[in-house]
């Protein structure tokens, strides 16, 4: 049986984050008796072939904490691209998040690392067609789990060259990962205005701004590929220039 994780010794962390598509349905396997929903997640990624491949269209990646512009810079991009929006977790698991975000770390992480696995299928078919535009992948996984694993400062994450923060082996890279950045500030007048009620997640980012600064130092350990930072305190309008000119530069569209 899984425990919960605490902070510790890199090894909770290892067990908390799975390395590769094998380790993550393992972990479901060994939930599905007790949680149904994890021997549905499992049909769905058995379903998806192993190792992945891109198309030939661009495939771009925003991260970010919440509320700092990544639903509203995708939309646009999208329209802009005429591009293939898609999200992580995939809508054909979505349903089954509020189960698993109430379930010990490594059988939470576990689901989002599956969703990781299924939407490279979703990518792998759509950029064959159009450009791609993904809200949240890997880069998401990790470092939420990094931070939730981790206490106190940035000194406490693993360091700099650790295997957590490197891509997996077999999931499918994205070409280009933007990572959204704004102030506390600016987030919370975000979050303020936006009026949604907020997941327990969201309440410890609020309340915890160590979370928050591991999270975000987590993002910016990330390697091959790493996320490439964009401020997004400016203006909607702003954001999106700076943005589809950084998409154009980089993929050549
Ligand atoms: N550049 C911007 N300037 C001012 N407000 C913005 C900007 N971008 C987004 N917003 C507003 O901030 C709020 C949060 O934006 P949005 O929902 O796009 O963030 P998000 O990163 O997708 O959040 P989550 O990860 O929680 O889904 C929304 O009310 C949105 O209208
Ligand atoms: N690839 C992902 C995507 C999401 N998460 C977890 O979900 C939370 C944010 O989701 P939103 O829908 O609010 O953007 C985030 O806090 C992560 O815990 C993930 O782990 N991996």
């Amino acid at each position: 049986m899984l425990r919960s994780c605490t902070a510790g010794p890199p090894g909770s962390l290892r067990l908390a984050l799975p390395a590769a598509a094998p380790a993550v349905r393992r972990r479901l396997r060994e939930c599905a008796a007790r949680i149904p929903e994890a021997g549905a997640v499992l049909d769905i990624l058995e379903k998806c072939p192993e190792r992945q491949k891109k198309g030939e269209f661009p495939v771009v990646v925003f991260e970010g904490l919440d509320a700092t512009g990544k639903t509203t810079v995708t939309q646009s991009v999208k329209d802009a691209l005429g591009a293939v929006l898609l999200r992580s977790p995939p809508a054909c698991i979505s349903q089954w998040r509020t189960i698993f975000d109430e379930e010990p770390t490594p059988i939470r992480r576990a689901f989002y690392a599956a969703g990781n696995y299924i939407l490279a299928s979703e990518i792998a078919k759509a950029s064959t067609q159009a450009p791609v535009i993904v809200d949240r992948y890997w880069h998401s996984t990790a470092a939420y789990t990094i931070a939730t694993e981790t206490d106190g400062n940035i000194q406490n994450l693993p360091p700099d060259d650790d295997a957590v923060y490197k891509w997996p082996e077999d999931l499918l890279k994205p070409d280009l990962v933007l990572l959204l950045t704004v102030s506390p500030e600016e987030r919370t007048r975000r979050l303020e205005g936006r009026g949604l009620e907020r997941t327990k997640e969201e309440a410890e980012l609020e309340a915890n701004s160590l979370f928050r600064r591991r999270i975000e130092e987590s993002y910016r350990r990330m390697v091959n590929p790493a996320c490439q930072e964009v401020d997004a305190s400016p203006s909607k309008e702003e954001v999106f220039k700076t943005v589809l000119q950084l998409i154009k530069n980089h993929c050549a569209l």
